[in-house]
């Protein structure tokens, strides 16, 4: 039971599922008896000691239109903006659930998103909104990838202070009214080396689904690649790949693909 005395608690049912490490508790709303008052709900279901634990919960609603609707709440309890792990995740349990079979177009707050499962439901590639405007803050690159991103070359990735240098960013005048995800990268020759600092989580995460996806767009302007591109990513929690077209000034046809799986399922009075 969480720490809320009202009188009117209710055994709610939840799924805990991960996406390269970067994991998010997913209530099936569709009955609307989910109720967001207040961000403290959301906030001690994320909690890893005193709740369930995750960087993010989300509600899967019904809507008229798509297959569902993804509500996105980031770690602090507050509405977020577009997650890509989350919408991978969200995928998976939209086919366990039985609501979709191997393709969905569903909503989400940055609009429509089309997505394909694997048959096994484990493996998700999720489209994402095209990308046209990349601007530099001193060498760094700073994109919306459906959330806003800082993506910084690195060295020595492995060793850094993520969680400080991070934060600092994240925090610094020009950023710290909206905040921003902050990316470090490190080319490894065939694949790239990626850590994040997530906003509304406030710390590092294993994984960061828009984060990568920012890096990927950003590695291919600062290396002039165009074309059907290709990047493989490894992070903390696993490994993504990002597939998109880039003309030299647009990016489409941008998807996400990588694992998405249930952890576990149970129920909390909430
Ligand atoms: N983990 C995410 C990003 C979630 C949103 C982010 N914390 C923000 O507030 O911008 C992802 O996989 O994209």
């Amino acid at each position: 039971m969480l720490n809320n005395t009202s009188a009117d608690q209710q055994h709610t049912h939840f799924y805990k599922y991960q996406g390269a490490g970067n994991d998010f508790v997913l209530i099936d709303n569709r009955s609307l008896s989910f109720q967001y008052k207040d961000n403290n709900i959301v906030l001690q279901l994320c909690d890893r000691r005193f709740g369930i634990g995750s960087d993010g919960l989300m509600l899967l609603q019904g809507h008229p239109e798509y297959d569902f609707e993804m509500l996105y709440f980031n770690a602090d309890g507050k509405l977020g903006s577009m997650c890509g792990n989350g919408g991978r995740c969200i995928v998976a349990f939209a086919k366990h659930l039985g609501i979709i079979d191997s393709e969905t177009n569903f909503l989400a707050v940055d609009g429509p998103h089309y997505a394909k499962v694997s048959a096994e439901g484990n493996w998700v590639d999720l489209q994402m909104i095209d990308v046209k405007d990349i601007e530099k803050d001193g060498s760094a690159y700073v994109l919306n990838t459906g959330s806003p991103h800082y993506v910084n070359q690195v060295a020595d990735l492995k060793d850094m202070d993520v969680f400080s240098m991070g934060k600092e960013i994240r925090n610094n005048p020009t950023y710290k009214a909206e905040g921003i995800n902050v990316n470090f990268v490190e080319d490894q020759g065939d694949h790239l080396f990626v850590r994040t600092f997530e906003r509304g989580v406030e710390d590092e995460t294993y994984a960061c689904g828009t984060g990568v996806t920012a890096v990927a767009l950003a590695m291919a302007k600062a290396n002039e690649q165009h074309g059907s591109l290709k990047t493989d990513i490894t992070v903390l929690g696993g490994k993504l790949r990002i597939e998109f077209d880039y003309d030299g000034k647009d990016f489409s046809n941008i998807f996400l693909c990588g694992p998405a799986e249930l952890v576990f399922e149970g129920d909390v009075k909430v």
